[in-house]
């Protein structure tokens, strides 16, 4: 019989919801959890940010997985990095993917002045100048810098469309898809990347570890309704149905936002 342990079941709603889960996973109601809401009229304007260095190739294979609580791209490609702005080192492109809601009025995760935009990207990348691993980057500070774009619904993004056409493969949990067109992460970013605010947090799913600096830029990504409507087609597990016998729709996987605890944010622009 193996001996590690059982993985913890843990979702977005009921006992196995996001106020439970620091029963099982006791950093989830540690001191610096995310998200948060940003409190423009509290922000802190610093000057000393050194302009923000993100280098993508778009050569690099990656592939796409529904793992139950999201989209996820992982990358894997050592060309894809991350430096400067609040960043003491340098670090690399892991995985992204979003959060989004049931509609377009919620889903993303952190808020502005209590805001909530209709979805969230996360560009996840590991500091490769202190640790040695991704997973060992995960649970240490300073390990992850999480490039963050709220996305609301408008006018079509042809980019999205390179992700959202491999997701008839992915609708099942554990699908799979392999993604080697040409296609490089960057264009999903807004225009402006001058303008963001910064803070220390964490992962904001289990198991919370709080390693997390978030870059999170003021210009919000425009997204047709359409297209967000493509991330609802995800389903959330092979087995689970509803009573009607239709698929359960991965949908609402977004945390509550958590308490700042004294901790400030600070912004790139004044
Ligand atoms: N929403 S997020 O960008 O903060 C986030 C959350 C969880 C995980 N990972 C969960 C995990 C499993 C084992 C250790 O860690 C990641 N990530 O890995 O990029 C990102
Ligand atoms: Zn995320």
């Amino acid at each position: 019989k193996s001996h590690e342990s059982k993985p913890v079941a843990w979702g977005y709603e009921g006992d196995i919801g996001p106020c439970n889960w620091h029963k099982y996973f006791p950093k989830a109601g540690g001191k610096r959890q995310s998200p948060i809401d940003i409190d423009t009229s509290a922000t802190q304007y610093d000057g000393s940010f050194k302009p923000l260095r993100i280098h993508y190739d778009s050569h690099m294979c990656s592939s796409l997985t529904n793992n139950g609580h999201t989209f996820c791209m992982s990358v894997n490609s050592d060309q894809c990095n991350l430096s400067g702005g609040p960043l003491e080192d340098k670090y690399r492109l892991l995985q992204f993917h979003c959060h989004w809601g049931s509609d377009d009025t919620k889903g993303s995760e952190h808020t502005v002045d209590g805001h909530q935009y209709a979805a969230e990207l996360h560009l996840v990348h590991w500091n490769t100048d202190k640790f040695k691993s991704a997973d060992e980057a995960i649970e240490k500070n300073q390990g992850i810098a999480v490039l963050t774009a709220f996305i609301k619904a408008g006018k079509e993004h042809r980019g999205w469309n390179h992700v959202l056409s491999h997701f008839k493969d992915i609708k099942k949990v554990q699908g799979t898809s392999t993604v080697n067109e040409d296609f490089n992460p960057k264009c999903l970013l807004p225009e402006n990347q001058t303008d963001y605010w910064t803070y220390e947090g964490s992962l904001t799913t289990p198991p919370c570890h709080e390693s997390v600096r978030f870059i999170i830029f003021k210009e919000v990504v425009e997204v047709s309704s359409e297209q967000l409507a493509q991330f609802r087609s995800l389903c959330v597990c092979s087995s689970r149905k509803r009573d009607t016998g239709e698929d359960e729709h991965l949908v609402d996987n977004f945390r509550p936002i958590q308490p700042l605890n004294g901790r400030v944010v600070k912004a790139s622009f004044q």
